[in-house]
């Protein structure tokens, strides 16, 4: 695993944690930390144990071997204390659809222990922040995705947490629902909370989330700033040689020298693609490499890789 965390005191802090559901070992023994204030990404291929952990911050799930601590408060013993300062916004809505917005509002904020007045206000703060103030009467039913989206965001923030925990927020959302829904999670880290939230899609958190945990088959592939994660791409450049010949020879022989992470043919003619470890290689040196193999270069340059490509190269094949 690749870690580059930061020194400050952990919102979220999980240390060596393992479940399993009838023997399939959901998550293998996973440790991180979430920073105070930090917008943190949790990305994962489907399976990869997001909900899981999910579930195990929020108090839904104890976890059955390690340690998670929420606010310096351990998730087995202090559920109450948790409680009050997270909000848990899950992958899908809840069953609360014939009711109306504000209905649905209130109902959480009663059940949050807030009296009418001041449920009065929160919920006109919290359809403010959400731009959801002319829906306040609408039927849940009758939204948009998008607009559901909004409604279970604004009753997450109804009890003013300080961390908020959301499972795939953006899935299913146009683009437009989706800029927008980043924007207010970007205000509501401006207002000074702490934001965890999963996708499977990593490039969709790419430009909000400062920090970002990456999983895979339960297992942690990276923890840290989303700048490591892009300068671990920088020290296993890729680039794209294209020779006078087809390369299969010296793809073959490539492979088996040091400091070449990855070499495989493209679907254009002649090209091949090189992954390399700076550590141990550079780009003269490759160049090399090729003439002294009798490759006649006709083009070589670097492949500037996609995010996308990072999470693939963390992440393993195959549906789970
Ligand atoms: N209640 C359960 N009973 C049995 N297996 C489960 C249960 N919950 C999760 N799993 C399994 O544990 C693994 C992790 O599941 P989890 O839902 O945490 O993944 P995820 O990363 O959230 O996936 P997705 O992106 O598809 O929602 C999967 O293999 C899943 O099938």
């Amino acid at each position: 695993m690749i870690n580059d965390q930061q020194n400050h005191p952990p919102v979220i802090n999980i240390e060596n944690v393992s479940h399993s559901f009838k023997g399939h070992r959901a998550l293998q023994g996973i440790s991180f930390q979430v920073h105070p204030q930090s917008l943190h990404g949790f990305v994962g291929p489907n399976g990869a144990g997001k909900t899981t952990t999910l579930k195990i911050i929020c108090t839904l799930l104890q976890p059955q071997a390690g340690k998670v601590a929420v606010f310096g408060h351990d998730v087995r013993t202090a559920v109450k204390e948790i409680r009050k300062r997270i909000g848990f916004m899950p992958d899908h809505f809840s069953t609360y659809r014939q009711m109306t917005v504000f209905e649905y509002l209130d109902f959480f904020g009663a059940a949050y222990g807030l009296k009418q007045e001041q449920r009065d206000q929160v919920i006109n703060d919290v359809l403010t922040l959400t731009d959801m103030d002319g829906r306040r009467d609408s039927l849940i039913s009758g939204l948009s995705r998008g607009m559901q989206q909004r409604v279970s965001l604004a009753r997450v923030l109804v009890n003013d947490p300080d961390l908020l925990l959301l499972d795939e927020p953006a899935s299913g959302l146009d683009p437009r629902a989706r800029i927008e829904l980043m924007e207010i999670l970007q205000e509501l880290k401006r207002m000074g909370k702490t934001i965890f939230i999963s996708s499977h899609i990593l490039s969709e958190l790419a430009e909000l989330c400062d920090s970002v945990t990456i999983i895979d088959r339960g297992l942690i592939k990276y923890s840290g700033s989303m700048d490591g994660l892009l300068n671990y791409e920088q020290e296993h450049p890729v680039y794209k040689i294209t020779l006078e010949s087809e390369p299969d020879a010296i793809i073959a022989a490539l492979a088996n020298e040091p400091g070449i992470v990855n070499v495989e043919k493209t679907p254009k003619p002649r090209e091949m693609r090189v992954t390399f470890d700076m550590t141990i290689l550079n780009s003269s040196a490759l160049l090399s490499k090729i003439i002294a193999l009798n490759g006649v270069i006709d083009s070589f340059q670097r492949d500037k890789k996609h995010l996308n490509q990072a999470f693939l190269d963390l992440t393993e094949q195959g549906v789970r």
